[in-house]
């Protein structure tokens, strides 16, 4: 890996936590074709300025510091998603999936103001998806109308619609979550409070969400961000043998057996807004076999879902 997080023209949000710029090789080997399905640029500001409305400022993460990740975990592809520092420009978005030589594909976050043009551009960059984050400490409030009326017109074009959002939230989301009329993703499993049982009433409802509801997928990521006990996978530090993020595995593997045709994994690179440390994306790596114990496992939320969702075409 190449590359220092820099910070351009932006001050950075204090206590802002820049991504590793050392991570380990991993020592398990993905299959070949392998995609990381949820990853993030940031700016370089100076060249692609963070949204005013923004909630937080990061530091610099551009598209060349991804691909060398890519390259270096040995993924063959990547799912960039629009981060909430870009607001609904998704500028810096489009410019590394058209440098990524079909690499990569991409999720916006547009307005109800979209034109057809516009959408029809994010098209042709790779753009398959777009962003609803219900997150508060992330984004304002958007009006479920709206929302409805971008997911309406973005249907047409095969997109699927990914949400973010925490677990006590589901309840009440769960009428405009279960109407939607694409493929809906989830990201980071829902956020599950991992200090809770996995057999527990709040993980049971999302799982029953899943269970019901046949186009909803979910992504098995950031155990970095969900864990509150297990050990960190720090450089340096014995992480899977440790059991890196453990008490983050039994809702991650039961989503992943469950549910193995309509499960992604991604690293989350270059990992926002956390707050006490920053994991090596080669030791997240390793966290894959625990939640995926067998080869046809991995190969399905590795190589055939995000490819049957991201490059049917
Ligand atoms: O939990 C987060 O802070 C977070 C933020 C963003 C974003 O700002 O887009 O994306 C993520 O996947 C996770």
């Amino acid at each position: 890996m190449s590359g220092k997080p820099t910070t351009g023209p932006f001050e950075k949000t204090k206590g802002w936590l820049d991504w590793y710029n050392g991570p380990s090789k991993p020592g398990f080997k993905l299959p070949p074709g392998a995609v990381d399905a949820h990853c993030h640029v940031f700016g370089p500001g100076a060249q692609f300025p963070y949204a005013p409305e923004r909630k937080y400022t990061p530091c610099d993460a551009g598209k060349d510091q991804l691909f060398a990740l890519r390259d270096h975990l040995g993924f063959a592809r990547n799912v960039i998603v629009q981060a909430t520092c870009h607001g609904a420009d998704n500028s810096a978005l489009v410019d590394a999936c058209l440098a990524s030589n079909g690499k990569a594909r991409g999720v916006a976050t547009v307005r109800r103001s979209v034109s057809d043009e516009e959408l029809q551009r994010l098209h042709a960059a790779g753009v398959r998806g777009v962003r609803f984050n219900f997150v508060k400490r992330l984004v304002d409030f958007t009006p479920k109308d709206e929302l409805m009326e971008i997911a309406g017109r973005i249907a047409k074009l095969g997109w699927h619609v990914v949400i973010y959002f925490e677990a006590v939230d589901l309840p009440e989301l769960w009428d405009f979550f279960t109407a939607l009329p694409t493929t809906v993703v989830v990201d980071h499993m829902g956020r599950p409070d991992v200090s809770k049982p996995v057999d527990g009433p709040e993980f049971a409802l999302f799982l029953k969400f899943m269970r019901e509801h046949k186009n909803v997928w979910s992504k098995v990521s950031c155990p970095e961000r969900l864990s509150v006990t297990g050990p960190r996978a720090l450089q340096g530090e014995p992480g899977l043998e440790s059991g890196a993020y453990k008490d983050v595995v039994p809702f991650a593997r039961r989503i992943v057996e469950e549910f193995p045709d309509r499960v992604l994994w991604g690293t989350d690179w270059p990992h926002p807004n956390l707050k006490d440390h920053m994991p090596d994306d080669g030791l997240l790596v390793d966290f894959i076999p625990q939640i995926a114990r067998t080869a046809e496992l991995q190969r399905k939320l590795l190589v055939e879902n995000p490819m049957r969702l991201y490059w049917a075409d």
